[in-house]
């Protein structure tokens, strides 16, 4: 998948021999990064809920992706975390983010780094209250990975990436770290330019594939104009916001996945979770409205939705 941003150096810094990681929400994206940090020989340590933590500590974390193949990794498990972390992966739903938290108390990173990949926006705020301004290190992922049951994780994208928003470097060599894990990870100096390209490309995927049931494929192709409308309104909000975001390349991007991908907004609904609409729907008309940008079609989908 190409990416959008100019990149920075920084990914190519010694590994430490062996990081020791907390994944906070062992889930779709959280389970992998988990299974490959433990399987690159990092100290992974996984803060859940009772259930998913007893299930990680005797069975491991089992993957199946056909990028980096099927296997089982062994992790740490338990309900807090309860001694210092190099790094902590926040990998929670952003309903979920507030209760989560209280299992990492933060002074267990003051020297430490705290990587969240949630998609939005405004769950920066949270984290950096909880953690401390210098701790957070923002950042988005661009992955398709389903937990299928607590430590079963299918990996279905054919690409893992991370963009670090990170302006001098960390202590630790974090893109390092997430490259030897298989992430293929870039540093990228602008924190608005990291956040608002992931949202400008998702929110489109999110709340169509999620608003009519079907997989990116056929919004590409079915319902082109609808797509390239809201890319129009996304893409207009995310340069207010500082971002220089360009339709083209979003409907690139959305023409490079494989058809049958589905948003992880999309997999919530089907499975009757709660959906992350205020982090991503919301988030995107609160910009759009301190702008002044109309999006009309944003707010028809997101009214759509909200009345499901
Ligand atoms: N999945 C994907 O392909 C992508 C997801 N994202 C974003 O990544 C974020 C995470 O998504 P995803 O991995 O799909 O989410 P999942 O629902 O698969 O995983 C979330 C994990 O958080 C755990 N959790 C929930 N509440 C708590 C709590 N109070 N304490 C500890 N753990 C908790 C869940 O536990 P349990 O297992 O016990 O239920 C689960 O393991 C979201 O913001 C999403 O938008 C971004 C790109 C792609
Ligand atoms: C669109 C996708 C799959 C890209 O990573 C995503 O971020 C999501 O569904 O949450």
């Amino acid at each position: 998948m190409p990416h959008t941003a100019p990149p920075l150096s920084g990914g190519s810094r010694p590994v430490p021999p062996r990081s020791t990681v907390a994944v906070l929400g062992p889930g779709g994206i959280g389970g992998l990064l988990a299974a490959l940090l433990s399987r690159a020989g990092h100290r992974v340590i996984c803060v859940a809920a009772e259930e998913t933590a007893r299930t990680l500590r005797r069975d491991g974390i089992r993957v199946h992706s056909a990028q980096f193949g099927d296997f089982t990794a062994a992790v740490e498990a338990d309900m807090l975390l309860r001694e210092p972390v190099d790094l902590c992966l926040v990998t929670v739903k952003q309903t979920a983010l507030d209760a989560a938290l209280d299992r990492v108390p933060p002074h267990l990173l003051d020297e430490g780094y705290v990587l969240p990949l949630l998609n939005g926006v405004e769950h920066l705020d949270t984290l950096r209250k909880h953690f401390g301004a210098e701790r957070v290190t923002p950042a988005v992922i661009r992955v398709e990975s389903t937990r299928t049951a607590p430590g079963v994780i299918e990996h279905g994208s054919p690409f893992l990436e991370i963009d670090l928003a990170v302006r001098h470097e960390p202590h630790v060599p974090l893109a390092a770290l997430l490259t030897s894990a298989g992430a293929d990870t870039r540093v990228v100096p602008d924190e608005n330019a990291v956040l608002w390209a992931k949202l400008a490309f998702l929110a489109p995927f999110a709340l169509l594939t999620t608003r009519y049931g079907l997989p990116i494929g056929d919004i590409r192709s079915a319902r082109r104009a609808e797509l390239e409308a809201l890319v129009e309104e996304t893409t207009a909000v995310s340069r207010a916001c500082g971002a220089p975001t360009d339709a083209t390349g979003i409907l690139a991007r959305y023409d490079a996945f494989p058809p049958g991908s589905k948003s992880s907004m999309q997999r919530d609904a089907e499975a009757g979770r709660p959906l992350e609409l205020d982090a991503i729907g919301g988030a995107l008309l609160r910009a759009a409205d301190r702008h002044g940008i109309p999006i009309p079609l944003a707010e028809r989908l997101m009214a759509d939705l909200e009345g499901r």
